[in-house]
């Protein structure tokens, strides 16, 4: 039988995954984050990374962005270990990462992607600016380009932030909760737009999110992280009661409903009250 996780490129021993994490924990001092973390994403392959608040979804990512050490274990990206300014790697960090009082143009913004945590000699600015217009473009969001940070709404800003992640044309796209403070509609928009660049260069995608219905039509696999322990697999593998009653250690229901699923009595286990499922 396949071991779980394991991706069909290492399950054939022929190519090396595109991303690879193997034994990986986090803890800091006593209490555990995560442990034995063990998957491999190929290229294209779209997962979504759910669990309770303070289950380590995002240190997950800041880990694979070598921005957080590992207490064990190792990830590797395309051949190497996972190392800060990776242009490869696209980020949508959370909402909150950006200060919305920034002076700054939506067209600087964008292009801190492309050339931002890049030590050396910089783009020619007219080829730049044509990267910037383009990616701004595949966004739909050509129009804000000389607009300040500061004045775009909540979709806007989204919109801008996945022009930022995905101007350096990634192979890894890492989405932190980037449909928080959305409304339905703008989900829906930014899952589809992150879906579309994810197709078209064939990118793979870890998009963290606390509710898997806007993207579930797009998911390949659900990475679940609680308790210190996770499950992966595809959404009809994960997103069972069996499965979230044993990583949960004690009863979670999983209901389904006209396509839509809802998790119930994980909220209990959180480590905050707020953990919403809908
Ligand atoms: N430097 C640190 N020292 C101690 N604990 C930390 C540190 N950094 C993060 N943590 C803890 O690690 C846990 C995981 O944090 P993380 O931000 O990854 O959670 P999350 O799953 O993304 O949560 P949320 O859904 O609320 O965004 C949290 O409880 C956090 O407080």
């Amino acid at each position: 039988m396949d071991e779980p996780g394991l991706g069909p490129a290492s399950r054939g021993c022929l190519l090396v995954s595109l991303l690879s994490i193997r034994g990986a924990s986090l803890a800091f001092g006593e209490r555990i984050i995560w442990q034995n973390l063990s998957f491999e994403v190929e290229p294209g392959e779209f997962i979504a990374v759910i669990g309770a608040n303070g289950s380590g979804k995002s240190m997950l990512l800041k880990s694979i962005l070598g921005q957080q050490e590992l207490s064990a274990g190792s990830i590797t990206f395309d051949g190497s270990s996972s190392r800060r300014g990776n242009t490869k790697i696209g980020y949508v960090p959370q909402h909150r990462a950006i200060d919305a009082g920034l002076p700054l143009r939506v067209s600087d913004a964008v292009r801190f992607g492309l050339d931002g945590h890049r030590f050396g000699i910089p783009l020619p600015s007219s080829t730049a600016r044509a990267r910037v217009l383009s990616a701004l473009e595949s966004v739909d969001a050509a129009h804000l380009a000389e607009k300040p940070v500061g004045g775009l709404s909540g979709g806007e800003m989204q919109r801008v932030r996945v022009a930022q992640a995905v101007i350096s044309k990634p192979k890894l796209i890492l989405a932190d909760e980037p449909l928080s403070a959305l409304d339905l509609h703008h989900q829906q928009e930014v899952s589809q737009l992150i879906h579309e660049q994810s197709e078209k260069n064939n990118t793979a995608v870890l998009f963290v999110t606390h509710d898997v219905n806007p993207i579930i039509d797009y998911v390949d696999r659900v990475l679940y992280l609680a308790q210190g322990s996770f499950a992966i697999g595809t959404p009809d593998e994960v997103l069972r009661s069996e499965v979230l009653s044993e990583l949960y250690g004690t009863e979670i229901d999983v209901v389904r409903n006209q396509g839509r699923v809802v998790v119930l009595g994980a909220h209990d286990h959180d480590h905050h009250e707020d953990e919403q499922w809908r």
